[in-house]
């Protein structure tokens, strides 16, 4: 973290790619390599942007090697963890078990674990827990669906389940966050939020922590978006003051389509 002359925070901006349920622990391995010697071809300076990608947890252990052993830049976390730290919890993956394969974040909350598996905000309380007892930063997930949308209750919702979720972690923890703003309504569905909606949602999240953890904390914190994030999209979104990353699920699994978004700012100057 620095800060500008004119003394605001400079965020270094987080490209993420969730590539959920996709690629076995071969193609991981694949997709990596190639994501990385694109990036250094292309001239990549990762200190103009951090790289992370989410694979599948049977995945991790052969990036963590290879990353290791090519000294990638590329840094990784898993898509979940368990709230409990281990036991008897039969399918479970402890934080203590991400931490020792290297993982830097851990998503928490993604809608599609709230959908699917009945993550309450509660549930979430417990995992970003535990992710701070295993020091991992949490990218915590947030976002309504279209209905709510529609009703123009998208920020009260969203920041809702922001407080909710965050309830419990102390200000010394939220130096180690980054919440993704995910609208479910645009994630895989090819409908992305606008530049401005991503930036509204963003600032009235940057605004909640704010008044939870301090003006100093809050704006330090990464606020990602996430829904169809494309190379041709991710320019625009970036474009935006309080929005200091992406969260991107298709477009992750393709190595030179992720890494034209992580070169966002080469698309911002030719277009
Ligand atoms: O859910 C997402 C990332 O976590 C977004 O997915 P898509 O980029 O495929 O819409």
């Amino acid at each position: 973290m620095t800060i500008s002359q004119n003394g605001a925070y400079v965020r270094q901006p987080l490209i993420a790619g969730n590539w959920k349920m996709n690629m076995d622990h071969v193609q991981g391995i694949t997709l990596v390599q190639k994501l990385a010697w694109t990036l250094k071809d292309a001239g990549h300076e990762y200190d103009r942007a951090e790289v992370a990608v989410f694979p599948p947890f049977t995945d991790i252990r052969g990036v963590q090697t290879l990353t290791l052993g090519d000294k990638l830049d590329v840094v990784y976390g898993a898509q979940d963890l368990s709230t409990q730290d281990s036991g008897a919890y039969t399918g479970e993956i402890s934080g203590q078990f991400l931490k020792k394969l290297g993982c830097t974040y851990v998503l928490v909350g993604h809608s599609e674990r709230r959908e699917y598996h009945n993550e309450t905000n509660q549930v979430i309380a417990s995992k970003l827990a535990a992710a701070y007892r295993h020091e991992i930063t949490p990218v915590l997930c947030v976002g309504e669906g279209l209905e709510i949308r529609k009703a123009g209750e998208h920020v009260s919702y969203t920041l809702n389940q922001l407080n909710e979720s965050l309830e419990g972690v102390s200000a010394e923890q939220a130096e180690n966050l980054v919440v993704a703003y995910e609208p479910v309504w645009a994630i895989g569905t090819g409908e992305v939020a606008g530049p401005a909606d991503a930036q509204e949602m963003c600032a009235a999240i940057r605004a909640a922590l704010v008044e939870r953890f301090g003006e100093d904390i809050a704006q330090k914190t990464r606020l990602l978006y996430g829904g169809s994030v494309k190379a041709a999209n991710a320019a625009a979104i970036m474009r935006e003051r309080d929005v200091d990353g992406v969260l991107v699920g298709g477009a992750s699994l393709d190595a030179e389509e992720f890494a034209n978004i992580v070169r966002f700012e080469h698309h911002l100057v030719t277009g």
